[in-house]
């Protein structure tokens, strides 16, 4: 994967062309398009990863229906998206969520949770269903970010550690299938007695290396500096495992949050807009699963198409007198540096 650097904490810098809102497919996609319109971009994601739903929902699962790919793992097309948008100067702000957009001379302002702004002549909300906020098991929070986890962007992360999965969906039984092959014992522990995801991949975790403790609930996590141990409460009986990392897959909620508070035009909680993608604020563009217009079907595919259409519009607007189309890729190479020579993805 190309190394995307998280710049929490630091200011932005100088003013860039468009701002994009969220690093999920759609926003990943507008940061290549941006650079291959020759325009300089930022992407800011209020999560630590890349990837939006993907990352945080299904990383391990394959996509059959995304355009020029018979079928690629949720975490690969993340990464092929970086890759793809790599040559060009692209900062990734992530761990931060945008709190404020505010009007200034020749484009906007976008405020940062961290106390952060960047200054854009355009900017593309791509924040799909809004911010997730992971579900949270009460005993293991004083332990998050030591040991205790709510996604898994890197199973290869666990390797050789004792590991506890929390929760009874698709993501639970995926990453105790993920991390099987890799952690020296994986344990999924689920407080009913059958799990809601897809019963194939139920099948294969019977037939796995995952120890299953079903009708039961982590009670108490224990350790000095990090995560050491957890209690697990089964009926009446209570016992004690080596856990040295524990992923909570209890589900996220989201929604929209400050994004509501922008007077942006909304339907049904999504950014209405028009065929060019743009909001009724000029210089504002949504994409992806945040935007609504009718008939709208919510698709990776679609918001990449969306994605491009909304960039080549903000070119124009940005650059009057630039041609609204693009050159063809296969022609010419606008914006980017001499591939070959190219590191991955910049720092802030
Ligand atoms: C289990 C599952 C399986 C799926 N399978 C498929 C499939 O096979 N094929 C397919 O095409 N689609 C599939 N989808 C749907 C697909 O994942 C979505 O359509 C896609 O992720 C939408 O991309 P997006 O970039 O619009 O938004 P998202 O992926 O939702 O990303 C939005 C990003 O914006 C960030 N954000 C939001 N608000 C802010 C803020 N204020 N500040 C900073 N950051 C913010 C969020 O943190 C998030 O990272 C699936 C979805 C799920 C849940």
């Amino acid at each position: 994967m190309p190394a995307v650097v998280s710049a929490v904490g630091r200011p932005a810098g100088a003013a860039v062309d468009v701002a994009v809102v969220g690093a999920g497919p759609a926003g990943l996609y507008a940061a290549y398009y941006a650079g291959f319109r020759g325009l300089s971009a930022v992407v800011v994601d209020a999560l630590d990863e890349p990837g939006g739903q993907v990352s945080a929902l299904y990383p391990e699962k394959l996509l059959y229906d995304v355009a020029g790919h018979p079928a690629v793992k949720g975490r690969q097309l993340i990464d092929n998206l970086l890759e793809q948008a790599a040559p060009f100067e692209t900062r990734y702000l992530l761990g931060r969520a945008v709190v404020g957009l505010a009007r200034r001379t020749g484009g906007w302002t976008l405020s940062t949770d961290d106390g952060g702004r960047v200054d854009a002549g355009a900017v593309v909300i791509a924040a799909g269903l809004g911010r997730f906020v992971p579900r949270r098991l009460p005993c293991s929070v004083p332990y998050e970010g030591r040991g205790v986890a709510y996604h898994v962007p890197r199973p290869e992360a666990h390797a050789g550690r004792d590991v506890v999965v929390v929760g009874g969906g698709d993501s639970a039984v995926d990453w105790a299938l993920a991390l099987a092959p890799l952690a020296r014992s994986t344990t999924l522990v689920h407080r009913r007695g059958t799990f809601r995801a897809h019963e194939y991949s139920v099948r294969q975790l019977y037939a796995s290396a995952v120890r299953v403790v079903t009708d039961a609930e982590v009670v108490a996590c224990h350790g000095a500096q990090r995560l050491e141990q957890v209690q697990i409460r089964r009926g009446e009986e209570v016992f004690t495992l080596p856990a040295q990392a524990l992923v909570a897959a209890l589900g996220f909620t989201s929604g929209l949050g400050p994004v509501a508070e922008w007077g942006i035009d909304l339907e049904h909680r999504r950014i209405r807009v028009d065929r060019c993608m743009s909001t009724n604020l000029p210089g504002v563009y949504a994409v992806g699963d945040v935007c609504a217009y009718p008939g709208r079907v919510p698709l990776i595919t679609v918001g990449f198409g969306e994605a491009g259409t909304a960039v080549n519009h903000a070119a124009v607007t940005l650059r009057p007198g630039e041609r609204l189309a693009p050159e063809h890729s296969s022609d010419a190479f606008p914006g980017a540096r001499d591939r070959a020579t190219v590191p991955s993805v910049s720092a802030a």
